[in-house]
């Protein structure tokens, strides 16, 4: 495809505006905005997203004050614990090199705290629906630091995920139109998402080049991520010429990036584009992301006919695989198995 060709100095800002319009031509100039975007560059800036910088400012609040308890403290929800890759990771816990990418895999200078889907983080639910289920063991209970000691954290997350859940379910619709299918096509899948989200504290890294990142070289899995970022920059976005091109904070936006798994379902007409996060600003950084996919259930078959054109790439996979498998690999103590390629 045309597209592909081209490379990019700078990351698109898409207005959301419209992403829910009840004009048919709204959305689907939105769609041709977004396709240019997510084959172009792989990333896209939004702004009128409709969550409120209120939201936002309590968010990061509540993530500075669960990274500025005692290592002990965290600890107590630490992720080795847990069987579904929740809760808290310390600094160098993950590795700062993707082993798809470059060897040998060494800590990040980063620690996080990872959530997944709970029906409490799900407007559309209610406590007596039933739970969701995987064959993956991906889904299951997140391990919460003592309210006690973090009053109102575990609310005022599950407030900024379901919001951005919502986000999400409206933002795949118009992914659909953009990759050339009926707007529907992802809602089934999307019932019980396989969602995770993490906050992420970034210690400042003294110089460049003699650091080690605090997340290295790498694509996220799912199908896209929506990433608030603080004030302090540090993400750095790889174009087609190997150059890191910049993704600053930016007032009232958020950043989406598309994900291996929706790019692999695209055939790759969608780029899921390298990024990594150096913090050379001498400032603490915070950041959260929150990563979308479909029902880890979700059998997923390439896409030809609107997808690249060409014949499909891959064959057929479970969702809740590939990300089970990316997941194994990531963290240092726990060891994934090889990925299957045709
Ligand atoms: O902290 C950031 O800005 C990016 C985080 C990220 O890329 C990730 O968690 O996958
Ligand atoms: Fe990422």
């Amino acid at each position: 495809m045309a597209f592909q060709e081209v490379d990019f100095d700078s990351i698109p800002i898409i207005d959301l505006s419209t992403l829910a319009s009840p004009h048919t031509h709204e959305r689907q100039k939105l769609a041709d905005l977004v396709n240019k975007a997510c084959a172009e560059v792989g990333f896209f800036y939004i702004k009128n997203h409709g969550i409120s910088d209120e939201l936002i400012d309590r968010t990061f609040e509540a993530a500075r004050n669960f990274f500025a308890m005692s290592d002990e403290q965290k600890m107590s929800c630490y992720l080795g614990k847990s069987k579904n890759f929740r809760g808290y990771s310390p600094l160098y816990g993950e590795k700062a090199s993707n082993p798809e990418l470059e060897e040998p895999a060494q800590g990040a200078l980063s620690e996080a705290f990872d959530i997944g889907y709970e029906l409490a983080g799900d407007l559309r639910k209610g406590p007596n629906d039933p739970p969701p289920q995987d064959a993956y063991g991906l889904h299951g209970d997140n391990q919460w630091p003592d309210e006690r000691l973090l009053p109102g954290f575990r609310d005022v997350y599950f407030d900024y995920f379901s919001q951005v859940l919502e986000l999400s379910r409206k933002l795949i619709r118009i992914l659909a139109l953009a990759l050339d299918q009926k707007e529907d096509f992802f809602d089934s899948a999307v019932e019980y998402p396989g969602v995770a989200s993490r906050m992420l504290h970034y210690p400042p890294q003294p110089v460049e080049g003699q650091g080690i990142p605090g997340q290295a070289a790498h694509t996220d899995w799912e199908c896209f991520t929506i990433l608030a970022q603080d004030h302090v920059p540090g993400l750095q976005v790889l174009n087609n010429q190997g150059k890191w091109v910049l993704a600053p904070p930016i007032l009232g936006t958020l950043v989406v990036n598309i994900a291996d798994c929706l790019a692999t379902w695209s055939n790759y007409r969608f780029k899921s584009t390298i990024h990594r996060v150096v913090n050379l600003t001498g400032e603490e950084r915070y950041s959260i992301p929150f990563f979308f996919g479909v029902d880890y259930n979700t059998t997923i078959s390439i896409m030809e006919n609107g997808g690249s054109g060409e014949k499909a790439r891959r064959k057929p996979f479970t969702a809740g695989e590939y990300v089970h498998q990316k997941l194994s690999n990531g963290y240092i103590g726990y060891d994934g198995e090889s990925e299957e390629k045709t």
